[in-house]
């Protein structure tokens, strides 16, 4: 085995920490051949889909993929924008944003960086670029707030892949999750309110998450339980009473069942029971993206009203608003403690020293 080098070690350089802010990751266009590319690598990871790799790999590879493409390009068309994907221009504003912040504190020392788990840019280019930069203490935060191993550990999973295979590893810390967050749970709940401002208030406050299936949790995955407890803590925040909130999960792939109850099927049920205006969040996305445009703002706005429903709200992921981001670099910061900036000081004086010394 041959690992790969870094930069000659070059006393008195500086060393930075590098902030690596991760998301999912997007196809490179709305087409079939992009998405083809996009689904076969997200769907081949075995964290993502957990069944025997011979048997997932004739479905993928003989039906998925020859189906799914151009159905998923024709859905993501619809959200596309002159910046592209939504969710790269908001993780790109994201990232910028947490930048232009953790440099007031931390000066050039610091190096801010995004890169998706699956597409591009890839961990693997990005974290190359980080430690070429000389970062040599990296913190990873997955912009995830609830862990759930198909995503975070995923992540987690490709980070170790690369320094693996690396011969000088840098000092890593890694943060699996914000869900209980205080500042990630006031940002939400200030940005429920600044929506109750301006439109009101409707029978039910519906907290809508992406989904995984049911045996996930059931082999003992914690995803399901932060979300419980991030509607929870946003309900409380709020003042909300249990009749007021309704917590659900979206975004079923394949027939085995998935976490219930599904936002779908709830909303279509909503109006016979009484409920007949919603307003819908998704605490579980950090960014905007095709599951909460295309699938909550568009498509189950549909099922309601066609159900009989007659008020529908969709309030926005936190993207790059200056709350989210506060809360996100505060969450940083906390898990950046005692890494100091000053090794790099130190060591060029001992390296003065011991030049003197010879
Ligand atoms: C927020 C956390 C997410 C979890 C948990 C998650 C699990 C999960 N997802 C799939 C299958 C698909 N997801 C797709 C899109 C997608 N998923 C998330 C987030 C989570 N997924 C996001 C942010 C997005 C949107 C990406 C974008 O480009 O905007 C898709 C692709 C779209 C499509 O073809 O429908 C698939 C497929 C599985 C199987 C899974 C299981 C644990
Ligand atoms: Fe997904
Ligand atoms: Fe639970």
């Amino acid at each position: 085995m041959k690992y790969l080098g870094s930069p000659a070690f070059n006393h008195g350089q500086a060393d930075k920490i590098g902030v690596l802010v991760t998301n999912l990751g997007t196809p490179d266009a709305p087409e079939k051949g992009a998405l083809k590319r996009y689904l076969k690598e997200f769907l081949s990871d075995p964290r993502v889909v957990e069944i025997p790799r011979v048997l997932w790999w004739l479905i993928l590879n003989v039906v998925i993929l020859n189906i799914r493409p151009k159905r998923s390009a024709k859905s993501y068309a619809s959200v596309w924008t002159d910046r592209g994907s939504p969710l790269l221009f908001h993780t790109q504003d994201q990232t910028m944003a947490l930048r232009q912040k953790l440099q007031q504190s931390y000066g050039d020392n610091v190096v801010v960086e995004f890169a998706m788990r699956y597409g591009s840019p890839s961990i693997n280019s990005v974290m190359e670029s980080m430690l070429q930069k000389g970062v040599r203490k990296l913190l990873v935060m997955p912009l995830y707030p609830q862990y759930c191993a198909s995503t975070t550990a995923s992540t987690f999973d490709m980070v170790a892949k690369n320094l693996s295979q690396r011969r000088w590893m840098p000092d890593l810390r890694f943060i699996t999750h914000y869900h209980d967050d205080p500042g990630y749970i006031q940002a939400v709940a200030d940005s429920i309110r600044a929506h109750w401002q301006l439109k009101g208030r409707a029978d039910k406050l519906l907290f809508s998450y992406h989904g995984i299936p049911k045996r996930y949790l059931l082999n003992g995955d914690p995803y399901h339980c932060e979300c419980y407890k991030t509607s929870r803590l946003i309900a409380e925040n709020l003042g909300l009473n249990k009749d007021e909130h309704f917590t659900c999960f979206q975004s079923r792939f394949g027939r085995e069942e998935w976490l219930q109850p599904y936002t779908d099927h709830t909303l279509k049920a909503f109006p016979a029971q009484g409920v007949k205006s919603v307003q819908i969040v998704c605490p579980g996305f950090s960014a905007d993206c095709l599951e909460t445009i295309e699938e909550i703002a568009e498509e189950n706005r549909e099922y309601f009203m066609h159900a009989g429903g007659e008020s529908y709200d969709y309030i926005p992921a936190l993207n790059a608003q200056a709350q989210h981001i506060d809360a996100l670099a505060a969450l940083i910061e906390a898990n950046l403690h005692g890494w100091s900036v000053d090794n790099a000081k130190q060591r060029s004086t001992l390296a003065s020293k011991l030049g003197a010394e010879q």
